[in-house]
């Protein structure tokens, strides 16, 4: 006969001992929790569970307390069982396994979510953030700041479960926050079963250490940049991009090493720090030769880059770039505009890679439109200098497009934050067309499109359409604002010379001669610079030495006049 332990009741309703990986077994005991003497409510719970310290119990109306030794244990009574009950509780404490395994398997599996064409694991997140005294009202607030980490939570595919922040004159140095929020953060991970906290700042190496020591467990510390970092990585999809992510992982995993060795020292109880700090040593120098071997194969990439503009430039279509915050629109416009197949989507930071296509305007000019990857307030510097090869995609163009969601409350703080990474970028000074997008969204429509006049903006609606031609014609406009005068007389063989500056150049007027074609117009200046030898051209057979000695000068209609060292009389 089996010698199996038996229960003197079944206790309801059922709790939960919470315990990872934790399969019930048939000889689980009864126990009652008693604390203060003072009898809580009878439970079931298991052995091996309760051998543990720091074992949860999770009550039925959602409370949890941990076990310790606060709670009296009590086992109520064991007896033995005869083989055939022995048999039938195995199996109903089989089913009732299979059933909790089951439950937690579908729970589970509803956590695999599908993001960016990767299934991941949605782990359940809590977000921290810290307003300072002192911050001005011009700029992101605590709530809004958070609300916009909980976006980019969502993006990289975690859960968010709650939030909570806190008003310092100064970051704590040791946990960033106080002793009391770091406790408030505890219980927390406690009652929502947190795995991941996410800290709306850039967290010290050390701050991320204490912080992990303090939440204790498996609970994951990670900041604003890391969260940055991770949606990077997740949406990399070409070699060029993949490399900056990884370079810029990289060099904010260097300072942060120390975070892996801390196990080493606690092993030995702290006596041979020395060998965890040669294995660090060991692990930035591998580190370092990996970030050095990395920025070799991005300049390679940067130089590719520069060829195939230069290559663009020898067609002279002005570049036009967009640039604006994340989510506002950019990759919408570009769609919209040229037929391209950009992802564009509600989420952040969905574009990461340049695209340029070309626009066709109605009056048949036409200039290149550039979409690339959008701006967020705090944006890891570390991410600005790891994407600089795509980013020079900007500070090389004739044109920017700051897109703005006008329809989003902050939107003047976005424009801010564009502003700050464009300076950061040496961008500020190429010249700017400022466009407030999804205006069919925005509330206070009137209001925002006699602000947009006063301001020589243009508002559109990149989603329906509305006010793109007169977004085409604006752009046409600074362009020709950034355009040369040029006249230059194109020889019939260089036909195409001609149709170039339709396309690209505004011409006010052409006339034909008997060796070319004249031609007067505002063309790009890359572009005036290929046309000088026409230019001169056009000088040597307007300007004609006359018998008195004199220059005169043909002019547009056919009349001349005088010229004397290069001037007119
Ligand atoms: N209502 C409305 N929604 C728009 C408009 N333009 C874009 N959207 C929506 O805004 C979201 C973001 O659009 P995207 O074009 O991906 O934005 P983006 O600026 O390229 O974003 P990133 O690539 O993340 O920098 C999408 O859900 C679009 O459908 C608009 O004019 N009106
Ligand atoms: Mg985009």
């Amino acid at each position: 006969m089996n010698s199996c332990l038996r229960f003197s009741t079944i206790l309801k309703p059922p709790i939960l001992i919470r315990e990872p990986n934790f399969i019930p077994r048939w000889n689980s005991k009864i126990f009652t929790l008693k604390r203060h003497s003072q009898n809580l409510s009878s439970c079931i719970c298991y052995t091996s569970a309760l051998q543990q310290d720091g074992v949860e119990v999770l009550y039925p109306d959602g409370t949890v307390e941990e076990h310790n030794a606060a709670f009296e244990v009590h086992e109520v009574a064991s007896t033995r069982l005869t083989e055939e009950e022995a048999f039938e509780e195995e199996t109903q404490n089989q089913n009732s396994s299979e059933k909790r395994r089951n439950v937690e398997e579908r729970d589970n599996d509803s956590r695999f979510k599908l993001r960016n064409g990767r299934e991941v694991f949605e782990e359940k997140a809590y977000l921290v953030g810290v307003a300072r005294k002192g911050d001005t009202d011009d700029s992101f607030g605590i709530e809004e700041s958070l609300s916009e980490l909980a976006q980019l939570a969502d993006t990289a595919g975690l859960l968010v479960v709650g939030s909570t922040y806190q008003k310092l004159a100064m970051p704590n140095p040791r946990t960033y926050i106080g002793s009391g929020k770091v406790a408030e953060i505890k219980s927390a991970i406690h009652a929502f079963d947190v795995e991941t906290v996410i800290f709306d700042d850039e967290l010290s190496p050390g701050q991320l250490r204490n912080l992990e020591k303090n939440f204790g467990g498996d609970v994951r510390v990670c900041d604003r940049t890391a969260l940055i970092l991770d949606i990077f990585n997740q949406r990399a999809a070409t070699r060029e991009a993949a490399l900056q992510v990884s370079l810029a992982q990289l060099e904010y995993q260097l300072p942060r090493l120390t975070r892996m060795w801390t196990h080493l020292e606690r092993q030995a109880g702290g006596q041979v720090k020395g060998m965890g700090e040669k294995q660090i040593e060991v692990d930035k120098r591998i580190l370092r030769t990996q970030i050095g071997a990395l920025k070799k194969e991005i300049e390679s990439v940067r130089m590719h880059r520069k060829q195939y503009r230069n290559r663009r430039t020898s067609v002279p279509v002005p570049v036009v770039s967009l640039v604006g915050y994340t989510n506002a629109g950019k990759s919408t416009l570009l769609n919209r505009l040229t037929g391209a197949d950009v992802l564009a989507e509600d989420k952040l930071f969905a574009t990461l890679d340049p695209t340029t296509r070309r626009v066709q305007m109605k009056n048949g000019k036409e200039f290149l439109l550039s979409d690339t990857v959008g701006f967020i307030q705090k944006l890891p510097t570390t991410l600005v200098a790891a994407f600089r090869a795509t980013l020079e995609e900007i500070s090389e163009s004739s044109l920017l497009v700051h897109v703005v969601d006008i329809s989003h409350p902050l939107a003047e703080q976005q424009i801010e934050a564009v502003d700050k990474v464009l300076s950061e970028l040496d961008a500020s000074s190429i010249p700017m067309l400022m466009v407030w997008n999804k205006v069919d969204k925005a509330s206070d429509r009137e209001k925002i499109m006699m602000e947009a006049k006063e301001n020589d903006v243009v508002c559109i609606s990149a989603l329906t359409g509305e006010g793109l031609e007169e977004f085409c014609n604006a752009v046409q406009e600074r362009l020709k604002d950034m355009m040369v005068w040029v006249e230059a007389l194109i020889p019939f063989d260089k036909g195409e010379l001609l149709s170039t500056i339709h396309r690209v150049g505004m011409v006010e007027k052409t006339e034909y001669a008997e060796n070319g074609t004249l031609v007067r117009a505002h063309v790009p200046l890359r572009f005036a610079r290929l046309l000088t030898p026409m230019r001169q051209m056009l000088e040597l057979w307007e300007g004609h030495q006359c018998a008195d000695g004199l220059f005169r000068k043909r002019l547009w209609g056919g009349t001349f006049r005088e010229v004397h060292n290069g001037k007119y009389l």
